[in-house]
């Protein structure tokens, strides 16, 4: 097993922070793929290279800037992650997660959390948001799963529940949004699966996941999740689709990087639009 984190390192990160930054945020974003532009809306920032952190580690995937953002949004202190670690970048689930302890140290109750994801489900169409209902941790079933190791009770239980990690009340406030901002028709609420990537999925693989009920697959979220809800945080989480994923072997759609990136930023201001309003209804009495 990979080295675990001790409770010192996280501490030792969440000090540094604050002691440089004045923000003392309640709610995290965490970015996905071109997802980052979020960061940009944060008024009176702080910002902070991952590099100059201690104990975070390297952002090599595309499309991931690699800084962490405090700020204001919607009149609410947040910090912003401009870009995600992945299993895939050789990072140990420990380090995939680290920020989202950290965050709990700083005084974080809510963490949203973003993707880009591929489509299973016949009905999602290409720029469609998608909040997570639930999810499958398909690294998870075979026992990668960053919870693993010594539990430390400071953070949560040993055996902890995950049938209601995505919170009801947000997720319901999310829906209404899109009612009164007058783009329901492209949202949606599914089950997001993570795979280990960094490939994307064969047609089998495909036909496998859409058989076990995803609705939508990616490569990150649900480590960060897991942790998240492991501490106590209320967790919400937005999947934008930018690809469908072929589940035909006549299919001519590939999908490659650079077609997730592009229609990521081109899509991403709905979904930006969608988490600023969550924002800030936060602490209101339906959420
Ligand atoms: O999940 P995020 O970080 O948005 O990234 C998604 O986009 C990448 C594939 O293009 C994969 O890393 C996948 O997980
Ligand atoms: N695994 C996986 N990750 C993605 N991220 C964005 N699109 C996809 C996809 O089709 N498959």
């Amino acid at each position: 097993m990979q080295d675990q984190i001790c409770y010192d390192n996280y501490k030792n990160s969440a000090d540094w922070l604050q002691s440089r930054t004045k923000h003392r945020p309640k709610v995290a974003i965490i970015c996905g793929s071109g997802l980052g532009h979020l960061a940009n809306a944060l008024e009176s920032q702080d910002a902070f290279p991952y590099s100059d952190i201690p104990g975070f580690p390297h952002c090599t995937a595309p499309g991931h800037a690699g800084r962490l953002v405090f700020g204001v949004l919607r009149g609410k202190s947040c910090v912003c992650m401009q870009g995600r670690f992945h299993m895939f970048e050789g990072h140990s689930l420990y380090k995939v997660t680290f920020p989202v302890r950290v965050f709990k140290l700083l005084g974080v109750e809510t963490l949203i959390v973003t993707n880009a994801a591929g489509s299973l489900a016949s009905s999602y169409k290409t720029g469609d948001i998608m909040i997570i209902r639930d999810h499958i941790n398909i690294p998870g079933l075979g026992g990668f799963n960053p919870l693993n190791g010594p539990n430390d009770e400071r953070f949560g239980p040993r055996f902890p529940v995950m049938g209601a990690a995505y919170d009801k009340d947000l997720r319901r406030l999310a829906w209404d949004l899109g009612k009164k901002l007058a783009i329901s028709d492209h949202v949606q609420e599914g089950v997001y699966c993570m795979v280990g990537g960094p490939n994307f999925e064969t047609i089998a693989e495909a036909r496998l996941l859409q058989r076990l009920g995803v609705d939508a697959v990616g490569m990150s979220t649900v480590p960060e999740v897991l942790i998240a809800s492991h501490c106590g945080m209320k967790v919400f989480g937005l999947s934008l689709i930018t690809n469908k994923v072929a589940m035909d072997y006549e299919d001519q759609q590939v999908v490659t990087q650079e077609e997730v990136l592009a229609v990521s930023r081109k899509k991403s201001h709905t979904l930006q639009t969608i988490i600023m309003e969550l924002v800030a209804h936060l602490g209101s009495s339906t959420a």
